[in-house]
């Protein structure tokens, strides 16, 4: 869709802004450009839309070069959002996010409809937001009506510069989270232009980590990140790279440790020996077809009683649900025994699919505070990850690794 070849810009005043740039952004790709300040990012994004014209090679769009073509047409196709999002402060919200439907011709009334899904679409309620003005706006609305405004062309092509750059973490968390929504529905070609590595790795289906005036390494997330190509690469994505990497690494089989396994309807006394000859403090019960009843604390089935017994003794931190079913069941019972494991069963809150990244299941741990999660494939249990576990995936190289999803 587009493609870069051999493209160089050189200033007069002989800075060489970017050298022999040769790429390709795929359709419906989004590749992110990141690297420190004055690298050429701004640059390479400007030489598509003809704003900064390549001093040897080409850019072409769709097979053919810009060069020959209008730079107004040109740029009605390409949707261009940048950090100072430079709404008209003097049209309302959703005149502004109308601006390119009436350019190319629309009516007034069918632009501003277009104009009022954008808003929609970006988390704007055209009800409230399309009739202010630009500076009642928060930092991060303005940001949103920018990325209104350029999808409203429905151009197949985004340039976005910094678009998130403004604004503080949350709101560029919740602001990348709907450009994913977006984009997973949409499928443009976009160059994201980032100084943050963690927004290339999350936003990018690949990423171009810039050296000056040239790429030094491109690839998927999980390939720059499991192996940069040069220590400068590994220096620049280092810092948030630990972290990056677990938004792309799933879930590999030797990541996932098998606890003891009971079956519900065992009895709790032999269970408890089980466990404690295994030295096990907790075990996952598994019904037919290795789905996932619950967990019980090796506590709990030896304490015999249902009362809150085995609180706080199986170290996962969550004493304060203890065995609420099991008291009630458990008094039914009546056999005078610890009952059956069932009796002691609680419910696994935390749980992630096979096709999780570690990101999600890491999260999900933390959310949970249990100290594991349960791996699941569709019902069925395939293990749980621990800290340990997380620690280890971490390590291994990304590359070519195995998931467990298949
Ligand atoms: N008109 C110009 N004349 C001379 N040098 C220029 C001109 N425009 C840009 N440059 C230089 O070209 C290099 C690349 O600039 P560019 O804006 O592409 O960098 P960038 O990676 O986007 O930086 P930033 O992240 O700070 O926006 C820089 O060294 C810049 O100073």
């Amino acid at each position: 869709m587009i493609r870069f070849e051999h493209a160089t810009k050189r200033h007069p005043d002989g800075t060489t802004a970017v050298e022999d740039l040769s790429f390709e952004v795929g359709e419906g790709e989004v590749v992110a450009l990141v690297g420190p300040s004055g690298c050429g990012k701004t640059t390479t994004m400007t030489m598509v839309n003809r704003l900064t014209e390549p001093t040897s090679g080409r850019v072409l769009l769709d097979g053919r070069d810009v060069a020959g073509q209008d730079p107004v047409l040109l740029r009605r196709r390409i949707g261009y959002v940048i950090q100072q999002v430079g709404l008209l402060p003097h049209r309302t919200v959703l005149d502004n996010a109308a601006t390119v439907p009436r350019l190319l011709g629309r009516s007034k009334r069918e632009s501003r409809e277009r104009a009022a899904e954008l808003l929609d679409l970006v988390g704007l309620d055209p009800a409230v937001y399309g009739h202010r003005w630009p500076h009642q706006l928060s930092g991060g609305q303005r940001q949103r009506v920018g990325v209104a405004r350029a999808l409203a062309a429905d151009p197949p092509v985004l340039l976005m510069d910094e678009p998130f750059g403004a604004v503080d973490p949350v709101v560029r968390e919740r602001l990348q989270k709907e450009f994913l929504e977006l984009q997973r529905r949409m499928r443009r070609t976009v160059l994201f232009v980032t100084h943050d590595v963690g927004e290339a790795v999350r936003l990018g289906d690949r990423i171009a980590v810039y050296g000056r005036g040239r790429i030094e390494q491109l690839g998927t997330p999980a390939e720059v990140l499991g192996a940069p190509a040069s220590p400068y690469v590994a220096d620049f994505v280092g810092a948030g790279r630990t972290l990056g990497r677990l938004s792309v690494t799933g879930i590999a089989p030797e990541d996932l440790e098998r606890p003891p396994v009971l079956r519900p309807e065992e009895d709790a006394a032999r269970a408890a020996v089980r466990l404690a000859v295994e030295g096990a403090r907790r075990a996952v019960v598994l019904g037919p077809g290795d789905t996932l009843e619950g967990w019980v604390p090796a506590a709990a089935l030896s304490g015999g009683g249902n009362g809150d017994g085995g609180n706080g003794s199986d170290g996962n931190g969550s004493d304060g649900n203890g065995p609420r079913e099991g008291s009630r069941d458990g008094g039914g019972a009546g056999d005078g025994s610890g009952g059956s494991v069932r009796d002691h069963l609680r419910p696994v809150e935390a749980a992630v699919p096979a096709s999780a990244t570690l990101e999600e299941a890491f999260g999900t741990m933390i959310r949970h505070d249990e100290g594991w999660v349960a791996v699941l494939d569709g019902e069925r249990f395939l293990g749980v990850l621990t800290p340990e576990r997380l620690h280890g995936a971490l390590r291994r190289p990304t590359a070519g690794g195995e998931r467990v999803s298949g």
